[in-house]
């Protein structure tokens, strides 16, 4: 499998296993499948609330010997109610607990947002607290720590624009070494993904298919673009195996969800691929900004977070 690596020579695979919606009662199943496969990296978040279920998928596939710890790259993610700085660490030893595991390779920033501690999913403004409050610098500050004490590997970000990184990179010891954020063909992100590699922060790709299973209203269909569809026939594979493949041959990470044992087949076979330039070209042209994840369910009356100040 394909790698990247960070700065310290570790090297993050490029083809990883999303986990989001991946229910209850498949989920375990299916991060034992991905691994039997050959998937090597694992992308959790304490928020899609399976963890502990892929704590057991680990558990087995180690007591069995199909891998050992150090051949899985794992991330988790920080949930916005757990931002201010002494809260970074119990969130984390909370995620390690339930993923089994004594520490992850890469912990990330959920969202450049904050929530009330006692407040998962806010309804309405008074769940939120502004960012003057719990400052995006204060919840960096506690991911330096769980790294310096050796409860991750790496630390990063995700759903930051440039602005941010810029201001964490200007105002901090250490930089985000990666910044997971959503990029396909419809949304490519280009000024984002220049950013971080003049900076030398890896980029990973979220809902590189679509988010599909999310049935989003008016959502257009990537896997019904002509351009997508073309490329397809002519390497004789499937619209999914080309966005995946667009991901990789641009020096992205990307991390496709699926429970499908089929399709993490397919999905892995896809970073084989190696698209033309002119391919890559037509690819890039079809942009047209579209998030998939568009931040709109941070925004309520009074809270303070704008669309604008969100992503920018
Ligand atoms: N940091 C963040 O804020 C975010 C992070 N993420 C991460 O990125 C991951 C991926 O994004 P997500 O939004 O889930 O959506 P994806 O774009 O990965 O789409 C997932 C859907 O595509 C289907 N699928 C997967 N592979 C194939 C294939 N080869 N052919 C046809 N259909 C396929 C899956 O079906 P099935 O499972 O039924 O096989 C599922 O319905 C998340 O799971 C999560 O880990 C996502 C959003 C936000
Ligand atoms: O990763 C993600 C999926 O789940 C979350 C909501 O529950 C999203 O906010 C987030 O972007």
């Amino acid at each position: 499998m394909k790698t990247l690596n960070f700065a310290n020579g570790d090297s993050i695979p490029v083809l990883g296993l999303g986990t989001w919606k991946s229910a209850p009662g498949e989920v375990k199943q299916a991060v034992i499948e991905a691994v039997k496969a050959g998937i090597r990296h694992i992308d959790c978040a304490a928020i899609y609330g399976n963890e502990k279920e892929i704590g057991e998928a680990f558990s087995e596939l180690f007591k069995a010997g199909i891998v050992q710890r150090d051949d899985l790259f794992i991330t988790s993610k920080l949930w916005n109610n757990m931002h201010h700085f002494d809260d970074v660490e119990p969130a984390l030893r909370k995620t390690l607990e339930d993923l089994q595991l004594d520490y992850l390779d890469l912990y990330l920033i959920h969202w450049p947002v904050a929530h009330k501690r006692e407040v998962i999913h806010p309804k309405d403004a008074s769940g939120f607290l502004p960012l003057s409050e719990v400052p995006l610098i204060e919840t960096w500050e506690g991911m330096l720590k769980v790294q310096d004490i050796g409860l991750t590997k790496h630390i990063g970000v995700s759903n930051f624009s440039s602005n941010k990184l810029q201001f964490l990179i200007n105002n901090s010891r250490k930089k985000p070494e990666m910044n997971q954020v959503e990029s396909h063909p419809y949304f490519n992100q280009n000024d984002l993904f220049d950013f971080c590699q003049r900076h030398e922060i890896l980029f990973t790709a979220y809902s590189p298919l679509g988010s599909r299973d999310r049935n989003i209203e008016d959502a257009p269909d990537l896997f019904s673009d002509s351009t997508v569809r073309q490329i397809a026939s002519t390497h004789a594979c499937t619209p999914a195996q080309i966005l995946i493949a667009w991901a990789i041959n641009r020096g992205t990470i990307v991390i496709p969800k699926t429970v499908t044992p089929s399709r993490m087949k397919e999905n892995l076979k896809a970073s084989e691929i190696v698209l033309s330039d002119d391919e890559m070209h037509q690819l890039n042209q079809l942009d047209r900004k579209y998030r998939f994840i568009d931040g709109s369910f941070w925004i309520k009356e009074g809270n303070g977070y704008t669309l604008e100040s969100l992503w920018g």
